[in-house]
């Protein structure tokens, strides 16, 4: 994971400092990209233990179309907490985009499922598109995000906002535009959420993984996450773990948590970090 510990460096020593909305303070730069060959190993982080569980169960929500954290909570995964009305609701995010894209004309647009049997159907596509940024959708950033989701709008714009696949030489990759990232805790959890998407999509495509590329907009270390990242800054990085999914499963809504083993992983220790809010 050269190319996340790169990122981290280069923000840590040349990132301007900035404020921000959680009133916390960040070091910044705008535009940054990062390229895994996913035949090279499964982009978990090694220089701090992340929990793949939450992970995995984030992803398999947001493919579900569920945009209620109850499923989340279910099974033990906390990230999505701070941001949910008291009866679990976030309003319309991810899980609501990508599966049931509302129109105006009140039809919805299963945007996964277009895109999969596109890439089936027309692999050269330019179009192979899924949008999470959608803005009729976006918060009031007047009022809290329980209360925006209560309202009926996403409690937090998508930060995850728009990828895109790509068929070449039997592999398929995909790219990801992320608006804003929290380098410390979040870009960790989505680097190794969307290699896993691909992994996932490519499976089902009868494809090989090609590369997952993660295109940043503002990418920012937190102030109060500065020594953490110096501290994972001094570990010695270890060779990537494999993610084997199970060969059986050909439908993408399909997989359940068992249908993942992660094999290989052998990290640092975890490191804390506050979640600004
Ligand atoms: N400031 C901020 N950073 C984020 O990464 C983030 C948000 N807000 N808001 C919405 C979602 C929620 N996400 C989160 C929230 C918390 C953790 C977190 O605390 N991670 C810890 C513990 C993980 C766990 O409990 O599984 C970590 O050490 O990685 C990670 C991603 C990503 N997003
Ligand atoms: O998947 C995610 C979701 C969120 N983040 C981070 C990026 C920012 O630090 C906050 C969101 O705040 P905004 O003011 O809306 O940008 O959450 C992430 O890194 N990954």
């Amino acid at each position: 994971m050269k190319q996340y510990l790169d990122l981290l460096r280069h923000v840590r020593d040349h990132g301007t400092f900035k404020e921000d909305r959680t009133g916390t303070g960040t070091y910044a730069v705008f535009g940054y990209q990062m390229r895994y060959d996913l035949s090279e190993g499964f982009p978990m982080l090694t220089t701090k233990k992340l929990h793949l569980r939450s992970i995995i169960h984030e992803l398999l929500w947001f493919l579900s179309g569920d945009t209620n954290i109850r499923y989340l909570k279910e099974n033990g995964v906390s990230i999505w907490d701070e941001w949910a009305t008291p009866d679990g609701e976030l309003g319309p995010v991810y899980g609501e985009q990508w599966r049931s894209w509302k129109t105006p004309d009140g039809q919805v647009i299963d945007q996964i499922t277009q895109v999969l049997d596109e890439i089936k159907r027309n692999p050269d596509s330019r179009r192979l598109v899924v949008s999470a940024w959608n803005p009729a959708v976006l918060p009031d950033p007047a009022i809290s995000p329980d209360a925006n989701a209560a309202a009926g709008k996403q409690a937090l714009p998508p930060c995850h906002c728009l990828f895109q696949f790509y068929v070449a030489d039997g592999k398929l990759s995909c790219q990801l535009y992320q608006r804003s990232g929290d380098i410390f805790l979040g870009v960790p959890f989505n680097i190794a959420s969307y290699a896993l998407l691909t992994l996932m999509m490519a499976q089902v495509c009868g494809l090989e993984p090609g590369d997952f590329v993660h295109t940043l907009g503002d990418a920012h270390l937190y102030s109060n996450h500065l020594e953490q990242a110096d501290t994972q800054l001094a570990r010695t990085p270890r060779a990537l773990p494999t993610m084997t999914l199970n060969p059986g499963v050909k439908d993408l809504f399909a997989f359940t948590f068992e249908d993942f083993t992660l094999s290989d992983y052998d990290p640092h220790a975890h490191i804390k970090a506050p979640v600004a809010i």
